[in-house]
This record gives C-alpha cells, structure tokens and sequence, in this order.
C-alpha cells in the first residue's frame, strides 16, 4: 500500500516560510489588547528604555486603544469558515497558492508575533527533521523595524538551517505583477487623474540612523510608474499609519490627497505596494477612511487591492524562492 503522503518520509525536507506581522486572534479588545502588548514590546519597534516605554504602554495605550482599534478590526473582519483578520486570511490563502507552484517545497504561513507563531514553527520543523528553511518575509522593503526583527527570531530559536529573502522591492517580477494589477484596475475603472503610492510609515528618527526602508519603497514607487508608462506628474509617494508622537516619514498620505485634491485631482488610485496583503492598515484606513476624506473634499479614491493569494502575486514570489534556493544549493 502507498504510503500516505502526510508521513515524514513524505514530506519535503526543505520548507518555505512566508511570514508576516501578526495580528489579533479575533476582533475583541482582549485580542487586540494581547497582540498589540506582544507587538508593541519588541525593542525593534519601540527602541525607548522599558522603564519610560512599559507603564506608557500598560497605563495609557494599551487600555486605551485596545477596543478602538477591536472596532476598526470588527469592520474588516471577513466572514466564514475560512474567514478572520484579512491579513491572516491572505497570507494562508497565499501559502496554499504557493505551495500548489512549489510541490517539492513545505509552504508554510507563520506570523512574527501571535499566531501561527514562527517561534513555534522553526521548533516544528526541526522536530520533524525538515533540514532547511527558506524564510520569506513579506515586506517587499527592508526596515530594521519589520525584517530585522524575523531576523531576530531566526538568530535565537533552534530551526532548521535558515536562509532569509531580506528583501525584494526591486524585484522585476514583483514590480511587474503590482504595476498589472494597477494597470488591470484601470482598465476596469477607468484611469484616475493621479496615482498615490502609499507605503506603511516610519519614524523618521530611524531613517536618519540608516534604515533603507524609504529609499527602497522609493525605489519600488518609481519602477512601477516606470512600468506603468507613468510620468513625473501623474504619481505621487506619501506614507500612511503613523503610531506615536515623533515625527514620522513625510508627506503623510492623508496629506498629500487632500492636496491633490486641492489641486484639482477628482479621481485618484491608491496602491499600497508596501503591504504583499490587505490589512487594517489598507482596508479600514486607506480604502474606508480616507476614501471617506477625500469623498468630503470632492473627490474620489479609488483604492487598488494588494496582491494578496492571486496567482500573479504567487509565481513572483514562486520565483524569488526558486532563485534564492538555487543560489542556495
Ligand atoms: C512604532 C510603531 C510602529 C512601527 C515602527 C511600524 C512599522 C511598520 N509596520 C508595518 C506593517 C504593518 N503594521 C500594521 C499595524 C500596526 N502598526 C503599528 C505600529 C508600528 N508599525 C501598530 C500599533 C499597528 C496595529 C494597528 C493599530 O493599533 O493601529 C499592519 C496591519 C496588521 C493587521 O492586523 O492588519 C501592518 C501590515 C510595516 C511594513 C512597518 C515598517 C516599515
Ligand atoms: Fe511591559
Ligand atoms: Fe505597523
């Protein structure tokens, strides 16, 4: 009789792991509340001295923002069996697309902080016997504040040998995949008189101190108007969701749309290519909120879904993986 093919002597002794941020197991204070005190303790987001930074956290932000934000994840939660946060929902869906392109590989979905927990699953794998881990994380931009910190995780946890894509922001299949999604968005809609690229934020503090992360989201932002055939003047980059009182990159998204707006821009596409899945981030603050602002203001935002589990987004990373793995042999 064939062996089933979930045993050990089936399964691929080499994995794939996309990872992602994290987010809240349900849209529940209580949830929110845990996810963002794992989050929000990790020095490479929030690098101030545990004894100013810990009772800010624990007195002041934590019960505060806890159940505002629990409302704003109720608002995009998605529906069903196989439903949840969508940041959770996108990155699984978009393991199993790339794990029907890479049969000889174990994909695998796993989050920096909460669950399914990559501390977790560099355990498991090595109890498995898995002899390699190719470990993806989903930020197309470096920062030290999202890729160094799975980088963190890989250095202190017993794994498999590991091998990490630090980023891929450049990468000429990635650009082409997000520059036909928004070329596909305006056949459907129609072409906006403007494109707005916004990128997740950052103190700009660290970017002062090296942080790549805005000369490779500009770098990202310039090859897919390049690819999109755009001129100097029909694209825009800003940075969206600043956390905190110091000053974070600028022009802030918000900003730069009420703006263009000012200036006579009616319709406008937002692409968000910093985020590999749609998230809080994109779908309650940029494609409900601020859709809202700029519908005050007279105008129209018209917001271009990220790549998510569809089959472009798959084979670019499909790609990626091969090619890093090929290097890697
Ligand atoms: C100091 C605070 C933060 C830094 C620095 C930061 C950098 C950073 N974040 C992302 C991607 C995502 N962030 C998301 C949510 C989120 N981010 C922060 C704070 C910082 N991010 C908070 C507090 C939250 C939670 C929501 C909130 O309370 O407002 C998400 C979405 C998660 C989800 O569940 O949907 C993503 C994705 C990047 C790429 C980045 C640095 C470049
Ligand atoms: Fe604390
Ligand atoms: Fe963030």
């Amino acid at each position: 009789m064939p062996a089933p093919a979930s045993t050990d002597a089936a399964r691929p002794d080499t994995a794939l792991i996309l990872v992602n941020l994290g987010t809240p197991q349900a849209p529940t204070a209580q949830a929110v509340r845990r996810y963002l005190s794992e989050f929000l303790h990790d020095r490479r987001v929030v690098s101030l001295t545990r004894w100013l930074w810990c009772p800010l956290l624990h007195f002041g932000i934590l019960p505060l923002r806890s159940g505002r934000v629990a409302h704003k994840y109720a608002s995009v939660w998605m529906p069903g069996e196989d439903g949840g946060s969508p940041l959770a929902v996108y990155t699984r869906r978009l393991a199993r697309e790339l794990q029907a392109e890479l049969p000889q590989l174990q994909v695998i979905d796993a989050m920096r902080y909460g669950q399914p927990s990559l501390h977790a699953t560099l355990r498991r794998l090595r109890d498995q016997g898995v002899a390699r881990a190719l470990v993806l994380p989903l930020y197309p931009q470096y920062s030290t504040t999202t890729t160094a910190s799975v980088c963190d995780v890989l250095a202190r946890t017993p794994g498999p040998a590991a091998r990490m894509v630090d980023h891929y922001h450049d990468d000429p299949g990635w650009i082409a995949a997000v520059a036909d999604s928004v070329a596909a968005h305006r056949a459907r809609h129609g072409a906006g008189d403007h494109l707005l690229f916004s990128f997740h934020g950052l103190p700009q503090r660290l970017a002062d101190e090296g942080d790549p992360y805005p000369r490779q989201c500009e770098a990202s932002a310039r090859a897919i108007a390049a690819k999109l055939g755009l001129g100097a003047g029909d694209w825009t980059l800003a940075y969206q969701s600043r956390f905190g009182r110091e000053r974070w990159l600028e022009p802030a998204t918000a900003d730069s749309l009420q703006a263009l707006v000012a200036r006579g821009a009616r319709r406008i596409d937002v692409v968000a290519p910093g985020f590999a899945v749609d998230c809080l981030e994109t779908l309650e603050e940029v494609a409900m909120m601020l859709a809202e602002d700029v519908s005050k203001a007279g105008g129209e935002l018209r917001y271009v879904p990220c790549l998510n589990d569809t089959p472009a987004h798959a084979a670019a990373l499909a790609a990626i993986a091969r090619r890093e793995l090929g290097a890697w042999a």
